[in-house]
């Protein structure tokens, strides 16, 4: 087994006597894309500011590229990228010279800066946008730029927080194309997201954050698999009815999630339970049967929805 490239153990922050980040422990190994899945205000950022050394942990121990970031902050700081929640880019520049400017900041010699620029802009497919301003470029656009910059220094990680938030369905398929991309030519990622999607897309292995503690750790699939049934059937009965119902069919499937707005019933055989309640003489104003997925593993796990 390779080294890992980052070790938490027991890893916490805190706020005046909160702790945003609560004794989380977790390692990740090179060339693997692990992911910290939970909702707003789980921790995740916090802890991306620890792994990136420019935010000091209250107490238990980290190292990054085998070193603590307490001490060697600006050596572990020249071998990371990092995408931030949200875009810093520097507006006054053009596109390719936002490149140029971060390279040179990272001491790289003019004549490689520049080479690398270029691949850069291939790669976050923005060669033809090179001379644009930044205010010109679409939220996309700009996501793919931050990226491109963060790449400059051939990172030996890549940490991203929350790299799609805002972003429309078609920018978020073009940005985790190029992240696949990443993926396939072995650099680590590490990215922190509250889409489930994003989460089952990219994670090679994930934890599921909650309130400042991992409530569960695997791939996507193995967590699905230990935490849910294989299929949901969600039904509408009108957000009056919901509840009462939802407690009526209570023994029905292996488990029922009553929401709001729905009653989620899990089971092996979706459709089979659609029949059975059919059969009891309720009729749901609309269901849909589907797959488990991540959400519904951080149901199960908080007995909250990801996104509220
Ligand atoms: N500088 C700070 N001072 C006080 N509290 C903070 C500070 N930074 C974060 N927190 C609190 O710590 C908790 C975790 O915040 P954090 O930003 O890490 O969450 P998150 O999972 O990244 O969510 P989001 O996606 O909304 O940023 C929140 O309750 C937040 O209010």
């Amino acid at each position: 087994m390779p080294a890992p490239v980052i070790t938490a153990s027991a890893l916490t922050k805190t706020y005046k006597g909160f702790a945003a980040v609560d004794g989380i422990s977790f390692e990740v190994a090179p060339g693997e894309s692990f992911g910290l899945l939970g909702p707003n205000g789980a921790g995740k950022s916090t802890t991306m500011r620890m792994v990136g050394a420019v935010s000091t942990r209250t107490s238990g121990d980290l190292a990054i590229l085998g070193l603590d970031p307490d001490q060697y902050g600006p050596e572990i700081r020249s071998q990371l990228g990092v995408v931030p929640q949200s875009d810093n880019l520097d507006m006054e520049l053009r596109v390719r010279d936002n490149l140029i400017v971060y390279g040179r900041y990272f001491g790289l010699p003019r004549s490689q800066v520049a080479k690398r620029a270029d691949e850069l802009l291939e790669f976050a497919q923005l060669a033809d946008r090179a001379k644009s301003k930044v205010d010109d470029l679409s939220g996309g656009m700009k996501r793919r730029l931050t990226i491109a910059r963060a790449l400059i220094n051939d990172p030996r990680i890549l940490l991203l927080d929350e790299p799609t938030t805002g972003l429309d369905p078609q920018a978020r398929h073009i940005l985790w194309d190029r992240l696949f991309r990443l993926k396939e030519q072995g650099t680590t990622l590490v990215l922190t997201t509250h889409y489930m999607d994003e989460a089952e897309q990219l994670c090679d292995r994930l934890v599921v954050v909650d309130k400042g503690r991992i409530m569960a750790e695997g791939s996507p699939a193995a967590l699905i698999r230990e935490y849910s049934s294989r299929e949901v059937l969600e039904v509408r009965f009108g957000s009056a009815r919901n509840e009462a119902l939802g407690e009526q069919l209570a023994g029905i499937g292996d488990r029922v999630e009553v929401l709001p707005d729905r009653v989620l019933i899990y089971s092996s055989n979706g459709e089979a339970v659609l029949e059975r309640i059919t059969e009891l003489g309720h009729e749901p104003i609309t269901s849909l049967v589907r797959r488990s997925s991540l959400e519904d593993v951080f149901l199960r796990l908080t007995g909250r929805t990801l996104v509220e």
